[in-house]
This record gives structure tokens, C-alpha cells and sequence, in this order.
């Protein structure tokens, strides 16, 4: 165990890490702070949930001279969502220093940020595009900047975001420290990140698998036309507190939340294509549970920390091993239990053997649930409500009717006529139908590289490879929270 006070951490930063009930560091944050604190550039991955944002957010904040009001500290991030995020998370880690954190992110007003940012926050957590343009209209100064963080690393220095990443780093002082963390990194993808760096520490958890043990994941296999029948038939077994939906395209994610509103879910969909206000509505009522379903793009796969998802649905499988590492980590945070089930249609079930070989996991086959058990799946959320209604007691001012209703009826007659006005699902059997998409397979580069060993091979063989098991390490946050994240 590691007390985050034997790692040399201040006061200041200790009485914020007491407040938000951290007790002991993670794995991630005992071998980075120290590094982190040393001035090292480092790449650290480690599994998703794990506690990487505080890993690069508490040398950070030591590092800030509170008296400069200068950017001191940079943070890239990938979604707006994720650097809002962030940024509430460094607020919070450096709070009682007295540091101020901004976060600035396409879709918000120009004029506002930059009002914000003459305000000398020494903290930035920005997306790469908006960081840009801020750069080039030369409304943010970031030639102070001593570290600079890429969250989700991987992402940033892939294809879409590499060229912002390097003209970010080219305004930043050559002498700065350069921290890079994601929960997967391929090589070709680190070496890339390396030549950004000087002489980078590395810092890998090792881990069996690359994702979080304590999720359970399964599979079904199901015919692109019978994917929303199982889904709905799912939801109503599973009886997710949270649960998180990705598919595919913008398009499918709203043909997807129709129709689960069409089936009576609470359920609304995050992507692109939205204005950045109804992305944030959106985010904001599922993290109060006003809707317990978020369907998805790949927009919400990464970083966001959400606490309560006990169920990701990949509805369309992803193109990338990561992507799927990243979309079922949205559960089983923080030492959490989740439950991951993927949809696969049989064409893609090589795709599928590709993500166990990459991610090292085991996918468990599941059969696809009937109606009938989607039925009972209702009524048991019925039955369950009933029980905590009869556990409370508190039911004088309803036995005189009781009684009056039991003289006529058998109880057996009664109770079923309860639980069919009480439970949900007249509606689940509205007729929905999605526009149909093309199957998923095997992007090119990963199947030369993975030929020999992916073609005859057989999942168990590359499944048992590599890894001693893992011990878990159990501990107690203040909130209550049994955190039991993984040791080294
Ligand atoms: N030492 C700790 N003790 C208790 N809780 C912690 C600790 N460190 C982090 N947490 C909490 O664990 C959760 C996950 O942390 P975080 O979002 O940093 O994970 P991550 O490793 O960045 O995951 P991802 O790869 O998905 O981005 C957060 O709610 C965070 O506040
Ligand atoms: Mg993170």
C-alpha cells in the first residue's frame, strides 16, 4: 500500500486528495508522480479507470508557481466532454493551492474563452482544434508553458489529431516536460510520441489483459436485422443502472435512440453532429440519472468517468482493438464490477477473435435472450420495487382496500394484476427498423501483421499467453466506495 504522503506530496494537494476520498495511490500513481515530480518525461499506460488523470493532474499542480498568472500547465485531451472533465478533476486536485484551471474546447463562445483566458488561469486543459485557433489568432499565450500533458496519447498522436499535436508543441518552450498517458499505445504509435520527448521514462502496469478484469464480457452473436430486438430484450433483463450504447455512425445512434424511446427507454443520443449545449444536456442528465441509457459514437469512448454505468453495449462492433478497450472501460471504474456485451454478426466473428488477440482478454460467448425472458427481466424490476415497498413497511393506510380486494379475488389473481399494471413494457413491442450497415472487418495493416498467428489460430491458445495472475488489492475511498483497483 502507498500512502500518497510517502510519495512527497504538498500539503495543499494532500488535504484536496483527503476531500475527494482518496486514500491510496493507484498503481499508475506511485510509479508516475514520483517521475512526474522529478521533472521526467514520461509515457504511462495503464488500464482504464485507474486513476491516470490524477497521475499526471498532482505533479502538475506542484509544479505551478501559484504567484505567476501565466499558462503553466497544458492539457490535451481529445473531446470537449473529456476536457471539461479533466479540468474539473485538476480543479479539484489544486483547489486549496489556489490554482486556476481553464478549460477551452471547440462549440463555446470565442469571445467568452478568450475573456477567460486574460483572467491568467496557470492551467489549460484544451481539444487540440480550439487550442489552434487560439494559437494562431494569438489570443493564448502558452510560451510559459514548463508541462504539457496528452491525455488519451494514442488518440492525439493518431492520424486525425498528429498535425494539430505537433504545431501545439512547436508555441510550447523546448525545455518543457512532456507527459503522454492512455490505457493502450501501440508501438508504432508510442515511437511517434517518443521523438516528441526527451529520453522518456516508461511506465507500463503490467496487467494480464488490457482491460479492467473486474468487467464482464460477453458476446452475441446476432444478425444485423435482429440486433435491436436483442437489445431492447437486454435492457429489460439486465436492468442497467447506467448503460452506455455505441454504434457505429451519427445516424445510427439516432436511429438507435428512436427507437428505444419508441419502446418506452429513457434514452438520448451523444455524437458530432450536436450542438455542443445538447451535448453537455445530454452528458449532464444522464450523469443524474434523469435517462439511464446514453447511446453513443466513439465520441464518449474515451477518458469520460462516469460513475454508476453497470453496462456498455458495443451494438455495432468497433473498427480497433482500442476502441474497444476504451468503450467497455466506460464501466468497471475505480474497481467497480461492469458488464460489456458485444454484438457480432457472424461475418464479423473474425473481427472479434482479432480484438481478444489484441486485448488479450476472453469474450465469453452468450446466447441471445428469448421475449420470454425479457418478459420475466420486467417483472423482476417489478417484483423488486414491490419487495423494498413491502420492506419499508408503512402500508396501514392500504390493508383495509386489501383486504376488501382479497374477498373477491384469489391473492395469486391480485398480485398479477399489480404486477401488470406496475411493470413497463407495453411498449416494447413497437416495430423498429434501422437502416442496415455494412459488417466490420479486418482493417488491412492488422491483418499482415497478425496473419500467421490470426488465421488458423485458435482464440484459447493466444488467450493464455503471457501475464502471471494478478493479485487484487482492495481499499476504501471516503465516500464509501470499495475501490479495488488492480496492483502491479
Ligand atoms: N487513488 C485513488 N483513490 C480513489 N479513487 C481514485 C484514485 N485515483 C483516481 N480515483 C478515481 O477513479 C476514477 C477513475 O479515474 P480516471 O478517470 O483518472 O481514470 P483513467 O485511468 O484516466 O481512465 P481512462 O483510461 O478511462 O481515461 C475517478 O473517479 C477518480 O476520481
Ligand atoms: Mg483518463
Amino acid at each position: 500500500m502507498t500512502t500518497f504522503s510517502s510519495l512527497g506530496i504538498s500539503k495543499p494537494v494532500m488535504k484536496a486528495l483527503e476531500k475527494m476520498g482518496f486514500e491510496e495511490a493507484t498503481p499508475i500513481q506511485e510509479q508516475t508522480i514520483p517521475l512526474g515530480l522529478e521533472g521526467k518525461d514520461v509515457i504511462g499506460q495503464a488500464q482504464t479507470g485507474t486513476g491516470k488523470t490524477a497521475a499526471f493532474g498532482i505533479p502538475m499542480i506542484e509544479k505551478i508557481d501559484k504567484d505567476i498568472k501565466k499558462i503553466q500547465g497544458l492539457v490535451i485531451a481529445p473531446t470537449r466532454e473529456l476536457a471539461i472533465q479533466v479540468g474539473e478533476e485538476i480543479h479539484r486536485l489544486g483547489q486549496f493551492k489556489g490554482i486556476r484551471t481553464l478549460p477551452v474546447y471547440g462549440g463555446q463562445h470565442m469571445d467568452r474563452q478568450i475573456r477567460a483566458l486574460k483572467e491568467g488561469p496557470q492551467i489549460v486543459v484544451a481539444t487540440p482544434g480550439r487550442l489552434l485557433d487560439h494559437i494562431r489568432r494569438k489570443t493564448i499565450n502558452i510560451s510559459n508553458v514548463h508541462t504539457a500533458v496528452l491525455d488519451e496519447a494514442d488518440e492525439m498522436l493518431n492520424m486525425g489529431f498528429i498535425d494539430d499535436i505537433r504545431d501545439i508543441l512547436k508555441a510550447i518552450p523546448e525545455e518543457r516536460q512532456t507527459l503522454l498517458f492512455s490505457a493502450t499505445m501501440p508501438k508504432e504509435i508510442r515511437d511517434i510520441g517518443a521523438k516528441l520527448m526527451k529520453k522518456p521514462e516508461e511506465v507500463k502496469i503490467k496487467a494480464k489483459e488490457m482491460t479492467v478484469e473486474n468487467i464482464d464480457q460477453h458476446f452475441i452473436e446476432v444478425h444485423e436485422k435482429q440486433k435491436f430486438d436483442t437489445l431492447t430484450n437486454l435492457l429489460d433483463i439486465h436492468a442497467p443502472t447506467l448503460a452506455i450504447i455505441f454504434g457505429r455512425t451519427k445516424k445510427r445512434v439516432d436511429e438507435v435512440t428512436e427507437g428505444l424511446h419508441a419502446r418506452g427507454f429513457r434514452a438520448e443520443g451523444i455524437h458530432g453532429d450536436l450542438t455542443q449545449g445538447k451535448r453537455m444536456s445530454v452528458l449532464n442528465k444522464f450523469k443524474n440519472g434523469r435517462i439511464e441509457i446514453l447511446v453513443a459514437t466513439d465520441v464518449a469512448a474515451r477518458g469520460l468517468d462516469i460513475s454508476g454505468v453497470t453496462h456498455v453495449y458495443n451494438f455495432d462492433i468497433p473498427q480497433d482493438p482500442e476502441s474497444y478497450v476504451h468503450r467497455i472501460g466506460r464501466t468497471g471504474r475505480a474497481g467497480r464490477g461492469g458488464e460489456a456485451v458485444s454484438f457480432i454478426t457472424p461475418r464479423e466473428l473474425p473481427h472479434l477473435n482479432l480484438i481478444e488477440k489484441v486485448t488479450k482478454g476472453k469474450i465469453k460467448r452468450m446466447q441471445a435472450p428469448s421475449m420470454d425472458e425479457a418478459r420475466r427481466g420486467q417483472q423482476q424490476v417489478t417484483i423488486d420495487k414491490l419487495t423494498s415497498t413491502i420492506e419499508k413497511q408503512e402500508l396501514d393506510a392500504y390493508r383495509e382496500s386489501a383486504t376488501e380486494i382479497l374477498n373477491q379475488y384469489d391473492s395469486v389473481t391480485v398480485v398479477a394484476a399489480a404486477l401488470k399494471m406496475l411493470t413497463k413494457g407495453g411498449r416494447r413491442n413497437a416495430p423498429v427498423t434501422l437502416s442496415s450497415v455494412a459488417p466490420v472487418s479486418v482493417k488491412p495493416a492488422y491483418k499482415d501483421k497478425n496473419k500467421k498467428k490470426f488465421r488458423g489460430d485458435n482464440k484459447r491458445n493466444f488467450n493464455r499467453k503471457g501475464g502471471k495472475p494478478q493479485r487484487n488489492r482492495k481499499f476504501q475511498n471516503k465516500r464509501g466506495k470499495s475501490n479495488n483497483f488492480q496492483s502491479k
